[in-house]
């Protein structure tokens, strides 16, 4: 099975009551070590690529490697996402890179614009077979280059359910990221946060069967943090979006579930011990394969967190 949209697996998950995972790559461990888990357990899955990964990785190389990942795993739907999209340029550029799903991140324009901006990358992608995912209110934290709200007011910029309406009519987007009280990165809050479930609800009580995006929705794991700070790190406390929160928004109306801090620290982790207890290595492979089995566990665990696990047959 070639690439797909995210189109069936939305509708399979907003109808089961669970989420799809959807995890950041930036290079071939990284993607391993998502693709071994979803294989395993034959999920669905969309890998997504932000700007600074494209810049990164060279999108020519990261692009190879998700073909070779669809090609061994036939029976799985895998979409390959842009993640917040700063300009129509670029979400034509990945359109015309063959990615089967795009976001225009336009939350932080005034509404008309956000609603002008994301029109025009609609009507580009539809006519390529490619669906867009849009954004609306402010979420907290830093993602790319653009600093977010402050992860104290997220509650105060929170998706208005009737704003969400209108854009989603004016704009015929296919998926809506919105706020409901999350923030991105890895020092999200001082304690543990309250979802607005209210949004999410208002919103699907307007638009029935619509899918909802929930972004900044790493847990910041303990597990991970502890072992960075042990081998020499020094993050600072602080909480993540709850596990048991992110199960209860994907049992609602949210379809699609943003992960991409804790990839990265499940990474950073086993690296900074093995370096820490065994300083005398220096083949890569020794600490990037530990990186990546750690990976594919904590990933294995979101599976179940989302609902999605085994799920692949339904979303095809
Ligand atoms: O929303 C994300 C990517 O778009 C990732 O969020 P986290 O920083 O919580 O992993
Ligand atoms: O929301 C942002 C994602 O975590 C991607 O981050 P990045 O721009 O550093 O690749
Ligand atoms: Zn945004
Ligand atoms: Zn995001």
């Amino acid at each position: 099975m070639p690439l797909v949209t995210t189109k069936k697996m939305f509708d399979a998950a907003y109808k089961g009551g669970y989420a799809i995972g959807a995890f950041n790559v930036n290079n071939m461990e990284i993607t391993q070590g998502i693709v071994n888990a979803i294989a395993k357990t034959k999920s669905p899955l969309i890998l997504q690529v932000s700007k600074g990964a494209r810049k990164y990785a060279d999108m020519n190389y990261l692009k190879a490697i998700i073909d070779v990942a669809v090609e061994q795993n036939p029976d799985i739907p895998i979409a390959m996402h842009l993640d917040h999209g700063d300009s129509f340029e670029t979400c034509k550029q990945c359109v015309d890179d063959g990615f089967t799903s795009v976001m225009i991140d336009g939350s932080h324009h005034e509404l008309e614009e956000n609603i002008a901006i994301t029109k025009k990358v609609v009507e580009y992608a539809h006519d390529h077979g490619v669906v867009v995912e849009a954004e609306l209110g402010q979420l907290g934290g830093i993602e790319e280059d653009v600093v977010g709200v402050s992860s104290d007011d997220v509650m105060k910029h929170l998706t208005d359910p009737d704003q969400a309406v209108e854009f989603v009519e004016k704009t015929g987007v296919d998926s809506l990221a919105i706020a409901c009280g999350t923030s991105h990165g890895a020092y999200k809050f001082k304690e543990a946060p309250k979802l607005a479930y209210d949004v999410i609800e208002k919103i699907s009580e307007k638009i029935p069967e619509f899918p909802l995006v929930m972004h900044g929705s790493s847990s910041v794991l303990p597990e991970f943090k502890d072992l960075i700070n042990k081998y020499g790190g020094d993050m600072p406390d602080a909480m993540g979006v709850p596990e048991e929160a992110i199960t209860e928004a994907s049992k609602m109306a949210i379809c699609k579930v943003n992960i991409d801090t804790d990839l990265r620290m499940a990474l950073t982790a086993k690296i900074r011990e093995v370096f820490a207890t065994n300083p005398s290595e220096f083949d890569p492979r020794k600490y990037l394969g530990p990186g990546r089995d750690a990976i594919e566990n904590m990933v294995l665990h979101k599976l179940e967190v989302l609902g999605c696990s085994g799920k692949a047959a339904e979303c095809k």
